[in-house]
């Protein structure tokens, strides 16, 4: 199918919006009013622009306010319409977008909003244009798509149809079913945008939090089904209002929008099945190596250190201590790198591996044996990996469309100097989550090793490389729960949820990197959150040279 994107989605000028778009692969554009208004491009410039990209104008949006209203304010609509036409022939765009009527004096009548539409569409067909009619969530009379589509129906003339805008249909709850009732001929447009979960104001959670299909939380995907099964033959096309999108970089942000399109699209994901290993690099591994060892690790290969099923590569490479690589074992490694790549995931040259947006390499590697039981590390739990504030949407599509994960909602978390976001995605037993900085976030990453005995693991491990745990936090813990005294003692930390319980403990940090030990007892399904506050808090203090916190 073609692929279009407003141009309100992405950053820049909007000569840099076409050159973005164009790079990221799209056929072609929703072209917005104010970025047009704004550019000293003239309309055939921009149409000239345009097309030696190889960029279509799909559609000319919003027109704003005009069905439904009063006779007299009729005449000033038709001429705004008429204007609107002029400019769109010298643009080379047949389709404009009008949007259900916000204002007061719009007036509840299907009939009127129907006969005006129809009066337009008659003005529109002298100029080869369509109009699209589009029910906005917080429509004044007309919030819901089935009811755009009543008024087109009754208007019933060849230049009026309906766009249909995932956001306004999916956010008010409606069911999508209702599209495959409306003739595909008449669905001139589909718009697609998907959201997180947020409980505010539709209108401000649409100009503000809106995301590509596949970062958020509405089936999107399902809504595409409906569209197709109607008969829509018109282009996919990504309408995003999003505060971060319009702060980041254009061609990455288009690309994540080409990334989302085409995993809509993508046949069946292969799922990994268990971490094979993690990477890590350092100028000087040898803290690593020591810090492997006292965790129980035994050294197998020259690079590489087993216990049970975790593994870490320690590799020599210039910079401070850095989670590097995972490799995923997968069901079959080719068709996962085959699946990467058709969702345009770099390639990292020379090797078998993708780059992450974070930089992180990914390898897929056939299911292993485990190695040698040294001590009670099981397996790597978790890897929690960091990302600049404006690549997390970006870094949440690409960990679910290209190594299918499963996201799990994002939680908040309070850190000394700013706001934590944190998302989880998983799948069986991998499990990574994406931990968003602020400016002056601490940039470390982290392996989560599962244990069968933290306590046992705890005892055993050597002084001075766990992070110290103030004494408040286990007074409060001792507050809320009947715990065993030698979670005190041994600087556990301590969550439960309705299916069970969560033990874990924190090494100091190597240059970026440090780990955590995990006990899940009885299926607890977090990753200790809660906590998080008061790990970051020891960290930044111990970064800050605020000495050690004075032992328990
Ligand atoms: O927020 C708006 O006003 C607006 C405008 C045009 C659209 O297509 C839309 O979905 C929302
Ligand atoms: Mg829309």
């Amino acid at each position: 199918m073609r692929t279009s994107i407003a141009t309100v989605s992405v950053s820049g000028t909007l000569a840099e919006k076409l050159t973005a778009i164009a790079a990221a692969g799209f056929d072609g554009i929703e072209l917005f009013e104010n970025d047009l208004l704004a550019s000293p491009l003239s309309p055939e410039e921009v149409r000239l622009r345009a097309a030696d990209l190889g960029l279509t104008i799909d559609l000319y949006q919003p027109f704003r306010d005009f069905e439904a209203m009063p006779a007299d304010s009729l005449s000033a609509g038709m001429r705004r319409a008429e204007r609107k036409f002029r400019l769109m022939e010298r643009l080379g765009a047949d389709l404009l977008l009008v949007c259900s009527n916000v204002s007061p004096a719009a007036i509840d009548s299907d009939d009127l909003a129907a006969d005006q539409l129809r009066s337009l569409a008659s003005l529109a067909a002298e100029y080869g244009i369509r109009i699209a009619y589009e029910a906005l969530a917080w429509g004044r009379h007309v919030d819901d798509y089935l009811h755009a589509w009543r008024i087109v129906r009754q208007a019933g003339h060849p230049n009026l149809g309906v766009c249909l805008d995932s956001f306004h249909i999916l956010s008010r709850g409606s069911d999508p079913i209702g599209i495959e009732a409306i003739p595909g001929e008449k669905i001139f447009f589909l718009q697609l945008a998907d959201a997180p979960l947020l409980a505010m104001d539709v209108l401000q959670w649409s100009r503000h939090y809106r995301c590509f299909p596949g970062q958020g939380m509405l089936d999107v995907a399902g809504l595409v089904g409906h569209a197709l099964r109607a008969g829509y033959a018109g282009p996919l096309s990504l309408e995003v209002f999003n505060d971060v999108f319009r702060q980041a970089d254009a061609r990455r942000t288009a690309l994540d929008g080409m990334r989302s399109l085409i995993a809509l699209d993508v046949p069946e994901p292969v799922v990994p099945s268990g971490f094979a290993f993690a990477e890590l690099a350092a100028a000087d591994p040898g803290p690593l190596g020591e810090m492997l060892t006292a965790l129980g690790f035994a050294r197998t290969g020259d690079q590489l250190w087993e216990q049970g099923a975790a593994r870490i590569v320690v590799r020599e490479a210039p910079g401070k201590a850095a989670l590097a690589a995972i490799g995923l074992e997968s069901p079959d490694p080719d068709a996962s790198m085959a699946r990467a790549e058709a969702l345009r995931a770099g390639v990292v040259p020379g090797e078998r591996a993708i780059a992450a947006p974070d930089g992180t390499r990914i390898t897929f590697r056939p299911p292993a044996s485990p190695g040698p039981v040294t001590g009670h590390v099981v397996e790597i739990d978790h890897v929690a990996l960091t990302q600049p504030w404006h690549h997390f949407d970006g870094a949440a599509l690409f960990y679910r469309a290209v190594l299918a994960l499963t996201p799990q909602p994002s939680l908040e978390v309070p850190d000394p100097y700013g706001l934590l976001r944190s998302r989880a995605m998983n799948a069986g037993p991998v499990r990574v989550v994406l931990n968003i900085t602020q400016v002056q976030g601490l940039p470390s990453q982290h392996i989560a090793l599962a244990c069968d005995d933290l306590v046992a693991t705890a005892r055993a491990l050597p002084p001075g490389l766990l992070l110290p745990i103030p004494a408040n936090y286990h007074d409060d813990l001792d507050a809320r729960y009947d715990l065993p005294p030698d979670y005190r003692d041994l600087g556990i930390l301590y969550d439960r949820d309705e299916h069970g319980e969560f033990l874990h403990l924190y090494t100091v940090t190597l240059g970026h990197v440090f780990f955590e030990l995990v006990q899940r007892i009885g299926g607890y399904r977090g990753y200790g959150a809660v906590n998080a506050p008061v790990r970051l808090a020891v960290q930044h203090a111990l970064a800050a040279g605020e000495g050690q916190v004075p032992p328990q």
